[in-house]
């Protein structure tokens, strides 16, 4: 029988996930099915860790003890006090201070993580010292707790510029954030509203987080490509109406179809694999390891699009695409299933530290759906990033390309209608503003901590090019005629949220490569103990999300040219909120587990998640 080696209520050093780090824990307890033990951290963050990540106490205090002596919090406190401090080396001193709450695991710096210098030690300078400066009985003691400490001086030095949690007048309030007291029948009622929007949240996300949920969504949603396929040919469309009986089987199969879907799919792999473009590092895995990307999205839409220009000239009729929707859509489906059962099977010998967190419920279904490996690869070649960014997002403007043309085939026309014009314009210039900054996706939560399974592989492939080109191939059978005034208006609100999306997505990325980058520091930051710090001003002190703010303009800019007279054109902006909401949450979860209370302080600075003042 193996035996267990740490007890429930231990206090033991455990490491922080992905960091040489080290804080006390408590042991809550041990899994023996995953052997994995359930720490809970001073701040009140429980985590699982594998016991060669956990060290008993004793083994640290000797270790720290001959660090420690060399200078007293307090000189490091004083120190730290300089009036003269930026913003940036103020928080960066202050998280500085909090990973002096941390122990390394190992004390030459030849032995450090390289990756925590990548976190930490490389933009702030201090830290080395900061690390020699606290003991660990000192910690032990609660003078530097893991997060009290940075807390403690972000409040004394609130209204004092560095680290200042003070709202900026631009945000309408010039009253620091934690310094409003909260009427106790306002919190009753946020409360009410808090427990209604997480019901409604808990019924739609056990749908998708059990592992029955996956069952459900592996039927309904290419269930749902195909109903809204067979509806965008109806002359009536509907949503809400009984689905049109099925066509027969037969029509859904065109060999033809699949041998341009694969064509298609092995071209943009030769574009991708081509030695052209920039080669651009991954955030650090777990494991410490940066992987590299190719990313020559823009290379790959220019030369598909000379590609298919040519085509056309050479008397392509491109209108297949939009006679052949369904054959299309079943041929890219097949082959979405193929590559997931492909990823499933292979994720079965993968490594455990090349798993993502959270597709490995033993449930195969489950697994098959979310997805296991987080970043499975054949050599260089990245199947996760090339799905996500090739085929399916520029067959997306292909696809809306051919609509256009079947649009004027269709009605006779010279030129596309403007409503036409402007979902392929609009939807253009997302696409190619997606790969233009494609190093930004490398940022993003499906490239981070998402595995690669059969949600991501069909996204990729089928829902993105056959249900987001909904509105242009809606409008081949149903046009809108547009004013002057309707064009000018909807163009401005793409913009508006162009310009939200794209600021903010920006401003995230750089951030989170150079945290020191000069053109930020007028930016506030909260530190967290992981050592990466979470921006509280600029776009990501607006809103939680800003990017989905920003996207969810875009998406209603692209439904609006299509009219009112069907809900089916409206779907994706349906859709996109739904979607939005979900990842919102998903994503504010797992960074409370990540951050602990600094994300709880962010969440009070910033109150509201996507739009300001409603939600
Ligand atoms: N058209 C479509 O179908 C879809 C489009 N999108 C778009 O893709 C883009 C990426 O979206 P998504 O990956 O969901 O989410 P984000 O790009 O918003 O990434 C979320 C991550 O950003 C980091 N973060 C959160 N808050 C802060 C902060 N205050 N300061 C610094 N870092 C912070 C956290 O990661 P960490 O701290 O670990 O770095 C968090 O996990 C968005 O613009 C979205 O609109 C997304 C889904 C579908
Ligand atoms: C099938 C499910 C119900 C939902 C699957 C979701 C996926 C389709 C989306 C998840 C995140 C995405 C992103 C983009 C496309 C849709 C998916 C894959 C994105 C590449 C679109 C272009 C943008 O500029 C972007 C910011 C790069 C997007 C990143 C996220």
């Amino acid at each position: 029988m193996p035996t267990v080696k740490y007890q429930k209520g231990d206090t033991v050093m455990g490491r922080w996930p992905g960091s040489s780090l080290y804080y006390q824990v408590k042991v809550l307890g041990f899994d023996s099915k995953s052997q994995l033990y359930t720490v809970i951290y001073k701040d009140g963050t429980e985590l699982e860790l594998k016991e060669q990540d956990i060290k008993s106490v004793t083994g640290f205090q000797t270790r720290s003890r001959s660090r420690s002596r060399s200078r007293s919090p307090a000189r490091r406190r004083s120190r730290s006090r300089s009036p003269a401090r930026t913003t940036r080396r103020s928080s960066s001193r202050t998280a500085a201070a909090v990973a002096a709450t941390a122990i390394t695991e190992s004390t030459p710096s030849s032995r450090r993580d390289t990756r925590l210098k990548d976190t930490v030690e490389v933009r702030l300078s201090p830290v080395v010292s900061a690390y020699a400066a606290l003991s660990l009985s000192d910690y032990r003691q609660g003078k530097a707790s893991l997060f009290s400490e940075a807390k403690v001086e972000a409040e004394s030095e609130k209204n004092q510029g560095p680290y200042n949690l003070r709202r900026r007048k631009a945000d309408g309030d010039a009253k620091p954030a934690e310094a409003k007291p909260d009427q106790p029948e306002k919190k009753a009622k946020e409360a009410e509203k808090l427990n209604l929007t997480k019901l409604i949240l808990l019924i739609f996300l056990l749908f998708l987080v059990l592992p029955t949920g996956a069952y459900f969504w592996l039927l309904f949603l290419p269930a749902w490509v195909l109903f809204v396929i067979l509806q965008g040919n109806l002359t009536d469309p509907s949503l809400i109406n009984a689905p049109p009986p099925l066509p027969p089987l037969d029509t859904f199969w065109d060999a033809q179809a699949l041998c341009f879907v694969i064509l298609w799919i092995l071209f943009q792999a030769l574009l991708y694999i081509l030695p052209v473009g920039k080669l651009s590092e991954g955030m650090p895995l777990r494991s410490g390891v940066r992987l590299k990307y190719r990313t020559n999205g823009f290379f790959a839409i220019m030369v598909s699009a000379i590609v298919v220009a040519v085509a056309v000239h050479q008397g392509a009729d491109l209108t297949y695409i939009h006679s052949h929707f369904l054959q299309l859509a079943t041929a890219t489906f097949i082959i979405s299933v193929l590559l997931s059962i492909y990823l499933y099977v292979r994720s079965r010998y993968a490594a455990s530290e090349e798993l993502a967190l959270g597709g490995n419920s033993g449930n195969v279904v489950y697994d098959f759906f979310k997805g296991r490996e987080l970043n499975p690869r054949i050599k260089n070649f990245d199947l996760k990033f090339f799905c996500e960014m090739r085929p399916g997002l520029i067959g997306w403007c292909l696809i809306n390309f051919a609509m256009a043309l079947a649009e004027m085939k269709k009605h006779n026309l010279d030129a596309p209608s403007y409503a036409m014009i402007l979902v392929n314009l609009f939807q253009l210039l997302y696409v190619v503003d997606g790969l233009w900054n494609e190093e930004a996706i490398l940022t993003t939560m499906d490239l981070m901590h998402d595995g690669f399974g059969f949600m991501l592989a069909f996204g990729d492939l089928v829902w993105v090019p056959f249900t987001y080109t909904l509105q242009a191939y809606y409008l081949v059978l149903h046009p809108n005629a547009l004013s002057l005034p309707a064009v000018i208006a909807i163009v401005t609100l793409k913009l508006i949220g162009f310009y939200i999306f794209r600021k903010s997505n920006s401003e995230k990325n750089a951030f989170r490569r150079n945290p020191s980058n000069p053109k930020l520091s007028h930016l506030k930051t909260i530190p967290t103990a992981t050592g990466k710090s979470l921006l509280v001003s600029g776009w990501w002190g607006v809103v939680r999300h800003p990017n989905y703010l920003g996207d969810l303009i875009m998406a209603l800019a692209w439904s609006l040219p299509c009219g009112f007279s069907h809900l089916l054109p409206w779907y994706y902006m349906i859709y996109f909120i739904i979607l939005l909401v979900h990842r919102d949450s998903r994503d504010m979860s797992e960074c409370r587990r990540k951050y602990g209370s600094a994300w709880d302080e962010y969440c009070r600075t910033v109150r509201y998640r996507i739009i300001p003042r409603v939600y």
